[in-house]
């Protein structure tokens, strides 16, 4: 209840003084205590779905002639790899079909999903910091849509782990709904500290950013904008989940401000804004996750995606000149641990 207070009360200062210019620094701190217990997310899912493996509906096919048109500055011939072979690119309207999709066809829920992603971003966090996080200071950017909501749920792993985590949100919690709140709640029933309204503290080893994917809208703007431009002159390397935070996935456009990313951690499958030269350098090291879309989604949207995560649940993807004949270029070497722990930005 104290907490609630506290929430509450944060509300009203916001409005009353604007949150940007008064921090109201930690919401639920050490020792306030639960203020309710995370609330169960609203089932969406249909109690019987039927799965057709034939492309039936327009938006399908739509989906499917995607798929044959290229990007508008694509890099001629370059290709993503993993060690499984040439891995298809997908815009967001594809990511988007394959969100629809696993909630609405198949029953797979956004938080199963939130909860590999973010499982999947600690995970990579770790080796990036050598195999343990015990101690270790990592500042996490948080976002209010599932970019962010990923960001929570990783956020909660590494401190479960032994990490020193100060999560920086980008608008006050009463902001927050549906998964990503849920995802909040529960730091806050863990009494865990969370702030926002400011900038977080300089000195981390890591910094994640998880406050824009694939839902970006136009050049960022607000608290956003001011949390990128802060993680870019810091001198911890930058994780980003999914793509770094400013830029458009589908065409590759990069907006001022943008991460510069050490490594990003995308997920399902690589984003064909990818391939745009110009983001290159700003995704760093660049790893494919598996958050659990089963193949035969993959099949029913006319993606031949091999068998990318035999051997592990995050691989390296590499950019190869295609030889114009996908699937029988060269293949590139497997890396075991390709994330550079230094920074690579220039910004
Ligand atoms: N299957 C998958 O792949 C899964 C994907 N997942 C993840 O979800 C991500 C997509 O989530 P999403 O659709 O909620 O959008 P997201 O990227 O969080 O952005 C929306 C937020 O950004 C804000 N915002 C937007 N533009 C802005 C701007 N210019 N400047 C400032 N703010 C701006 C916008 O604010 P608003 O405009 O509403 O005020 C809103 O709060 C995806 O990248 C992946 O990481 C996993 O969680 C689960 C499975
Ligand atoms: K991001």
């Amino acid at each position: 209840m104290t907490g609630l207070l506290v929430s509450v009360l944060g509300g009203v200062l916001s409005a009353v003084s604007g949150w940007l210019a008064v921090p109201w620094g930690d919401w639920a701190a050490a020792g306030t205590g639960p203020v309710t217990a995370p609330q169960p997310v609203p089932d969406t899912t249909p109690h019987s779905f039927s799965v057709d493996l034939r492309f039936a509906t327009p938006a399908a096919e739509e989906i499917m002639s995607m798929q044959t048109r290229p990007p508008v500055h694509p890099d001629p011939g370059t290709a993503l790899y993993a060690s499984a072979g040439p891995i298809p690119t997908v815009t967001t309207t594809q990511m988007t079909e394959v969100d629809r999709a696993m909630v609405e066809d198949y029953g797979i829920s956004l938080l199963q999903m939130m909860e590999n992603a973010g499982r999947a971003l600690a995970g990579q966090a770790r080796r990036q910091l050598g195999g343990s996080v015990m101690g270790q200071r990592i500042t996490v950017l948080c976002g209010a849509g599932h970019n962010g909501g990923g960001g929570l749920v990783a956020a909660r792993r590494l401190q479960d782990w032994g990490a020193q985590v100060e999560v920086t949100l980008v608008r006050h919690p009463d902001g927050y709904h549906g998964v990503p709140q849920h995802q909040l709640r529960i730091l806050q029933a863990l009494g865990r500290s969370v702030r926002g309204g400011g900038l977080p503290s300089s000195g981390a080893a890591l910094i994640i950013d998880a406050l824009i994917g694939y839902g970006l809208n136009s050049a960022p703007r607000g608290h956003a904008a001011d949390l990128l431009h802060w993680a870019n002159h810091q001198a911890a390397p930058i994780l980003a989940l999914d793509t770094p935070s400013g830029i458009e996935v589908s065409e590759g456009q990069v907006f001022q401000p943008a991460i510069h990313a050490a490594a990003t951690l995308t997920l399902a499958l690589p984003k064909r804004g990818f391939l745009n030269p110009e983001v290159q350098p700003l995704l760093g090291a660049l790893l494919l996750a598996d958050i659990g879309v089963p193949p035969e989604l993959y099949l029913r949207m006319g993606l031949k995606v091999p068998g990318i995560f035999a051997t592990q649940e995050t691989v390296p993807l590499s950019w190869h000149q295609d030889s114009g004949h996908p699937g029988v270029a060269e293949t590139p070497a497997h890396q075991d641990d390709p994330a550079p722990l230094n920074s690579t930005r220039t910004a």
